[in-house]
């Protein structure tokens, strides 16, 4: 348990276990699962954690209130990593009353069949806990459609759900003050890119209603407490939600025997003599696609490449191209590259993913037959030198 003010506490548990963030995503530096506990003359829990964590996070609400009651469990986001304790919860403190919109209501009874005891609250309506009183804020398909936020006024404290959320567990700093933020940003912005990033224009709503409150600290259901500066996550989400990128290129490739992985060199090469120095050039069968679209979703130019495969792309690229493609990617400029040696269906695949996605697709398209020669190396040259110009 944390203090983070004489009545607001954080009750959230580190998870240095999973492997894989929704069975699918690498947390190699591990994710915290943050809940909430104000204290007042009525007690109220925001958010809990994931089940695997349920006696922690007990005896962490214990470890404040003793043998007081709880009286409220806010749920924002009902998301099992978030809501996997409501049960004990409900078990321990009998009377808690769950407090949730219409939508969280029917997650309730369908996830944990719990229907009695919810107070169903809608757009902006408060409940008073004494000193505290809690007004909430719809933002549904962030990135749920239950998903809401909690606001206490006398503290001025949002408590966003997933929103402002990232990867990287807790490693004792908790505070945005207390930690050094290179880390946390990069874990952020990948949590983003994954996670978040398909319901951007929910974000940009979100951040429209949050502009008409005074909000002194973010409390995310991941991640590090912003209280020093709130201000800094709020820009970096606009930023993020109107996919505004850097300048800086990602090239992505799928290459089974070093041949596309050339191409690749050589783009990498000609960006570096036109004066651009951020390059990230992947291998997609290596690097897990999720640090890929992190990157992708940062910077404005991507240049993706595949040899190809039993008639389509290399395998890797195809699900790094279904993930860019679900994420509804926009603002980007696109180069595309690969070999073949008989029919050459990847280069066509990856030109059509572009205009699926409705992002910019610039010339020339390098396809190459064999080992690439050195045409390739002017075509390489004239791509780079294009979206070179097309950059800020
Ligand atoms: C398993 C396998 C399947 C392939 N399937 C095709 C294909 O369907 N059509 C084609 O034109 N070339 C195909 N190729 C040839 C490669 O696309 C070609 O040699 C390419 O240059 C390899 O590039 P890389 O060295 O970057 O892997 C295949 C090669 C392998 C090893």
């Amino acid at each position: 348990m944390i203090a983070m003010t004489d009545s607001i506490y954080w009750v959230g548990v580190n998870d240095r276990e999973t492997h894989l963030f929704e069975s699918m995503l690498p947390i190699p530096q591990g994710v915290s699962y943050n809940a909430y506990m104000i204290v007042d003359e009525k007690v109220a829990l925001i958010d809990t954690v994931k089940a695997d964590y349920n006696d922690t996070y007990l005896d962490k609400i214990k470890s404040v209130i003793g043998n007081r009651d709880v009286d409220y469990l806010v749920i924002n986001h009902i998301e099992p990593d978030h809501s996997g304790c409501i049960k004990s919860v409900v078990e321990a403190y009998p009377d808690v009353k769950i407090v949730g919109n219409k939508k969280t209501a029917n997650f309730l009874e369908g996830f944990y069949g719990v229907t009695e005891n919810v107070l169903i609250v809608k757009e902006s309506e408060t409940l008073n806990l004494g000193k505290h009183e809690l007004t909430f804020f719809m933002t549904p398909m962030l990135h749920w459609p239950e998903t809401m936020m909690t606001y206490e006024g006398s503290n001025k404290t949002l408590f966003s759900g997933d929103a402002f959320g990232g990867f990287g567990a807790l490693n004792g700093g908790v505070f945005d003050n207390e930690v050094n933020f290179s880390f946390y940003e990069d874990e952020m912005r990948r949590y983003y890119a994954n996670i978040v990033g398909r319901y951007s224009d929910m974000v940009q709503r979100a951040l429209n209603k949050l502009s008409n409150i005074e909000v002194q600290t973010i409390c995310s259901t991941h991640g590090i407490v912003w209280r020093d500066n709130p201000k800094q996550v709020i820009d970096l989400y606009d930023k993020w939600s109107k996919q505004e990128g850097e300048d800086g290129v990602v090239i992505a490739y799928g290459s089974m025997y070093g041949n596309t992985k050339a191409i690749a060199e050589q783009l990498a090469r000609a960006f570096a003599e036109l004066g651009i120095k951020d390059i990230k050039v992947y291998d997609a069968a290596r690097t897990h696609m999720s640090y890929i679209l992190s990157d992708i979703w940062r910077y404005n130019t991507v240049l993706l490449g595949s040899s190809t495969y039993n008639s389509k792309m290399f395998p890797p690229m195809e699900s790094l191209l279904s993930k860019m493609e679900n994420s509804k990617l926009k603002n980007k400029n696109i180069g595309v590259f690969g070999t073949y040696s008989w029919s050459g269906e990847s280069v066509d695949l990856l030109q059509k993913l572009t205009e699926q996605c409705k992002i910019q697709l610039f010339e020339p398209t390098i396809k190459n037959i064999f080992a690439p020669g050195s045409e390739t190396v002017d075509n390489c040259k004239a791509l780079a030198k294009n979206l070179v110009a097309a950059m800020k």
